[in-house]
């Protein structure tokens, strides 16, 4: 019955994804609780650089670190340090008093008690198998009920009881953050990612390839891959883990069943999104890719701080890159922008490896394109380019995406670091000298509008001689 049900909601999903569905009217938007949920399941998924021994019944998570409505910090367990305890590490007791936490499992109790002790006021996470697992003692039937032998293991359950004691002991709430997603919302993303220019590249540079075909192909298996992390298919089984955790109010029916369909949406939305960027042939490359502009000519003149031209050895490796420039992805479904949106995340290189999951990077800041903070619905115009009177036009008001990282950044970078900038569009010319002052050293993005003046708003120093290494997204080059 159980399956069926799954089986049916895959199905109505993959009928939905196939229609021409167009949004009318204002973008459906992601909500925060969704986003910053979506982002600690991502950051769980981290690629992992170097081959670890790690505890088969401690299972990797993400979190998110969140104040001000603004996150703070990105992270994931790595090799020595439980994910908890690399935020109180990387940003000390002063740094997480007064944040909100979201993990992609219910942490374990080495997380919790630094992170209550640090004065977080609320801790979300996700409510699948918890950091402990209590799934991994199971046999290799997975039994659905804990039973003799087959239930968790006694390292989980003296973690359960832990838990149990830090949430009762009167620190923050522990609590699940999920919320429905806006109606549209499923199939906006699936046609954002379908048709988001690195499709289009890849679809440019492989014209023999049905592009419908492929992205399904892609979304089929990162869902596969997402389920398996984040889902529990069988229901009786999720049940007995929600038991375990306490949390018997979504255990009847109708929350269960609304608990596990807005999980699903949930992974479906992320697996759509991971589906938009196939590494396949494609990557972040420096090479001059053919769709080039000429640069304008009164900048065609190197100048001496021109960064190198041609191939450079990317600073980190493609699946990280791929990584984060999802991170923006999903970062730009919170656009205010009521056409398009654009979402940018710094990440620097320290010189060491933390010893976290992200190795040297560390989060900078990130953002999304909106108008300014505090501003009302509809306070400011949202009309674009093809409306005449200007003066009715988006282009003096909204902050943009890259605008919003930097003005927020949750960290200074010490001097000669590498600074990564991450953003789902081409920076225009009003970004390209804030990013170029700001230090950042790599940029990756799309081609998305470069060359193009559209009169307020234009895309013509990117190309130029602009001082960051520029990774576009193209065919690998042939070396
Ligand atoms: O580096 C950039 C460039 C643009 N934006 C945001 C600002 C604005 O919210 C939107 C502008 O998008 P676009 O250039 O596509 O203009 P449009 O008028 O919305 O669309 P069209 O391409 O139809 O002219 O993108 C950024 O966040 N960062």
């Amino acid at each position: 019955m159980e399956t069926e049900n799954l089986s049916e909601a895959r199905r109505t999903q993959s009928r939905e994804t196939q229609t021409d569905y167009r949004p009318q009217g204002q973008v459906p938007r992601l909500c925060q609780a969704n986003l910053f949920t979506l982002l600690s399941l991502w950051m769980e998924r981290f690629p992992r650089e170097t081959s670890e021994d790690h505890d088969p019944v401690v299972r990797p998570c993400g979190l998110v670190v969140v104040r001000g409505g603004r996150v703070r910090g990105l992270h994931v367990s790595g090799p020595l340090l439980h994910v908890g305890q690399e935020a109180v590490l990387r940003h000390g007791g002063a740094g997480l008093e007064g944040s909100q936490l979201y993990f992609s499992r219910r942490p374990c109790s080495a997380c919790l008690k630094m992170v209550v002790n640090a004065g977080v006021i609320q801790v979300f996470f996700w409510p699948g198998d918890p950091e402990v697992s209590v799934l991994s003692g199971r046999g290799a039937d997975r039994s659905p009920a804990p039973g003799p032998g087959v239930g968790p293991s006694p390292e989980a359950l003296l973690d359960l009881g832990a838990v149990e004691r830090l949430r009762a002991g009167g620190g923050p709430p522990v609590v699940v953050a999920l919320r429905p997603l806006a109606p549209g919302l499923p199939q906006y993303v699936d046609l954002k990612a379908r048709t988001s220019d690195f499709m289009e590249r890849v679809q440019e540079d492989q014209p023999e390839q049905d592009g419908d075909e492929l992205f399904r192909r892609q979304r089929r298996s990162h869902l596969q891959e997402l389920s398996r992390a984040f889902l529990i298919p069988c229901e009786r089984e999720h049940r007995a883990v929600l038991e375990l955790l306490g949390l018997e109010a979504f255990c009847q029916d109708p929350d269960l069943s609304t608990l596990r369909s807005s999980m699903l949406q949930l992974v479906e939305l992320l697996a759509s999104v991971s589906a938009g960027l196939p590494l396949l042939h494609h990557g972040f490359y420096c090479a001059a890719s053919p769709r080039d502009p000429a640069p304008p000519a009164w900048l065609s003149k190197e100048s001496p701080d021109v960064a190198p031209r041609g191939p450079v050895p990317p600073p980190v490796s493609q699946a990280v890159a791929r990584h984060c420039i999802i991170q923006a992805t999903l970062l730009a479904f919170r656009t205010e922008d009521p056409k398009v949106g654009v979402g940018a995340v710094i990440w620097a290189q320290a010189e060491l490896d933390g010893g976290d999951g992200t190795g040297r990077l560390y989060l900078v800041g990130c953002g999304y394109n909106a108008y300014p903070v505090g501003s009302q619905y509809a306070q400011y115009p949202q009309l674009d380019t093809k409306h005449p009177d200007r003066g009715r036009t988006k282009y003096r008001y909204i902050i943009h995406a890259e605008q919003n990282a930097l003005t927020f950044r949750s960290r200074e970078v010490c001097p000669g670091q590498r600074l990564l900038l991450f953003v789902t569009k081409c920076p225009c010319d009003e970004c390209v000298p804030l990013i170029r002052a700001a230090g950042v050293t790599h940029v990756f993005t799309s081609d998305q509008d470069a060359g193009k003046d559209k009169g307020d708003i234009s895309y013509l120093l990117f190309r130029g001689p602009i001082g960051p290494s520029r990774l576009t997204w193209q065919k690998r080059p042939l070396l």
